[in-house]
């Protein structure tokens, strides 16, 4: 790790540096890294653009070979990336080890879609030469990537959701060339997985543009990136106003592209009648940990509990404050990441129609998040839509619902969310079967009986949902469906098989399973 800006194969500098801040201790960490200019931007894109048709067009076997070779080159820098990463982001070195974990199974769950060949969704409509009264033409379709992808990675996710996090390993499964954006926050770590696929680029002798990397902590950066013509679609996570920014650069440009952003989710959780009676004080408790967990940094953070209003939904609170007032403040991951959790925190406080319940233990460190737990009843709620806003962080807001149409008017006023939970049993099935249509419409995963935090990477995953959850609710940013973002179709109508490509032929030669006239075959 040198500092430095990857354009292909390339190591370049600048004339313009900057620091990380070491969010434990207010510092800036020492080392200086260049800030990436437009004229990189430029060269990575056209780079990009030059790789793209011979990766797109490889056969699946090298793709996935090289999504392998990423998630054996960063396990194979070892500790350094662990610490790095704690350092910069101040996480702990559990959840960092686990989230590098998940980084490289994500990588290589991909790896195993794209060998596997169903996501090319190769079809066949044979020829009806005696067709009547027209003939019909042979058509054959597959689904090929869109070209390169420029990748936003997010702050609080430094290994899963940032370098080669779930964008990148989605874009470059479906054979997009990915030019990545690096977080500010976390540079050193974010240049280490860099180096690792670049090298993995070469190993597998692929074309350098295949991934280039540019460091900055400048909007102009990003938004030139996401200008750029040879720029096809773009993958981000983080805040609501860059998400929006984004999308706007993108939908004025000439030609207009796809923004995938995950920004903003309250995550409400309903809390059902029998389930809460049977087990209020040990809800209570859970829910603080699922609250707490990483200092409440996580777009899954349960911010919001919905419960019928009774001696339950107090019995609940009782629990929550109990295991609240014990828990340890928590060091958040940027200077301005805390400081947006404070003035949130001051702004419900001061919300005349909120009462605070509890706060979390006081912290030493500069940078240390309190958790908190406010209350409001649902006509409240309904009348203050800053009051559904989001608070990124360890904070939460309980809304005293008096009765079930109260309940779903709240529902019914809320944004797009990630995820809904439904705390129920039994008893509760029938007024929870009246809530699921409700649910649908507004969110992309519904729960029952867990937390919404941690996120299962698998082939069923949704991590998405309507706007503002998301940018586009079609699609999910974690998951194998991922790679759906990053894919158009193709059609080829009486193209004959030497033109056609391999997916396509008649002879099959990548042994690919296929829809011949709407069956599976
Ligand atoms: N949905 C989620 O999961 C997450 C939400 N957040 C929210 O975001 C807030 C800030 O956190 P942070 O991680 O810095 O998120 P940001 O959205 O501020 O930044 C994410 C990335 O986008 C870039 N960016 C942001 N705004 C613009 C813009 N207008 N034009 C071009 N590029 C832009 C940033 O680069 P640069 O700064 O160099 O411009 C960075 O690389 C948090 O307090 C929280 O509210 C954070 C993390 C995850
Ligand atoms: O909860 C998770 O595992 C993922 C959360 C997430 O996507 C985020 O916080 O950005």
């Amino acid at each position: 790790m040198t500092g430095a800006i990857l354009v292909g194969g390339e190591a370049r500098s600048s004339d313009r540096f900057f620091q990380a801040t070491d969010p434990a201790t207010g510092e800036l960490i020492e080392a200086r890294f260049p800030e990436a200019g437009i004229e990189d931007v430029d060269a990575a894109c056209r780079l990009a653009d030059l790789a793209f048709m011979d990766y797109a067009m490889s056969p699946p076997t090298r793709i996935a070979a090289f999504l392998e070779k990423i998630a054996e080159n960063i396990l194979a820098i070892g500790d350094d990336l662990i610490v790095s990463a704690m350092r910069e982001t101040g996480l702990p070195r559990p959840r960092l080890e686990g989230e590098r974990g998940r980084t490289v199974g994500q990588l290589r769950l991909f790896a195993g879609l794209v060998r596997q060949g169903e996501w090319i969704d190769a079809r066949i409509d044979p020829a009806m030469p005696d067709r009547a009264p027209a003939p019909r033409p042979e058509i054959r379709s597959r689904k090929m990537a869109l070209g390169p992808v420029a990748v936003f990675g997010a702050s609080n996710f430094p290994l899963a959701f940032s370098v080669a996090g779930g964008d990148t390993a989605s874009a470059l499964a479906a054979g997009c060339p990915v030019v990545f954006k690096g977080h500010p926050a976390h540079p050193a770590t974010g240049e280490l997985v860099a180096r690792a696929i670049q090298s993995a680029v070469s190993d597998c002798g692929l074309p350098e543009g295949v991934f280039s990397y540019l460091p900055g902590p400048s909007h102009e950066l990003g938004q030139a990136l996401v200008a750029h013509p040879l720029i096809t679609a773009v993958g981000f996570t983080g805040s609501r106003a860059g998400g929006l920014a984004l999308m706007k650069t993108a939908a004025e440009r000439e030609t207009p592209i796809p923004v995938y952003a995950e920004m903003s989710s309250i995550n409400p959780v309903l809390l059902l009648p029998s389930r809460l009676k049977a087990a209020a004080e040990a809800l209570g408790g859970a829910f603080v940990g699922s609250l707490t967990m990483g200092a409440g940094q996580f777009c899954t953070n349960p911010g919001l509990l919905l419960v019928l209003d009774g001696p339950d939904a107090d019995r609940f609170l009782d629990g929550a404050t109990k295991a609240l007032v014990e828990s340890a403040a928590l060091t958040m991951l940027t200077p301005g990441i805390h400081a947006a959790y404070c003035a949130g925190i001051e702004a419900l406080a001061d919300h005349g129609g909120a009462r605070l319940v509890a706060r979390g233990l006081v912290g030493e460190g500069p940078h240390m998040a309190r958790a908190a737990l406010f209350e409001t009843s649902a006509s409240q709620f309904l009348s203050d839509p800053v009051l559904s806003r989001e608070v990124f962080g360890s904070t939460s807001l309980l809304v005293r619902c008096k009765d079930e149409a109260e309940l779903c008017a709240v529902l019914e006023g809320l944004e797009g969310q990630l995820t809904a939970t439904l705390h129920m049993d039994e008893g509760d099935q029938a007024l929870a079967g009246r809530l699921m249509p409700r649910l649908i419409r507004k969110v992309g995963r519904i729960l029952a009986n867990g937390w919404p935090t941690g996120v299962e990477v698998t082939h069923a995953m949704v991590h998405g949902g309507p706007f503002p959850a998301t940018s586009d609710g079609r699609t999910t940013s974690v998951g194998t469906m991922a790679i759906e973002r990053f894919l158009r179709p193709v059609c080829f109508q009486d193209i004959s098989d030497v033109l056609l490509p391999e997916a396509l032929r008649q002879d099959n030669p990548l042994s690919l399973p296929l829809r011949v006239d709407g069956q599976r075959i």
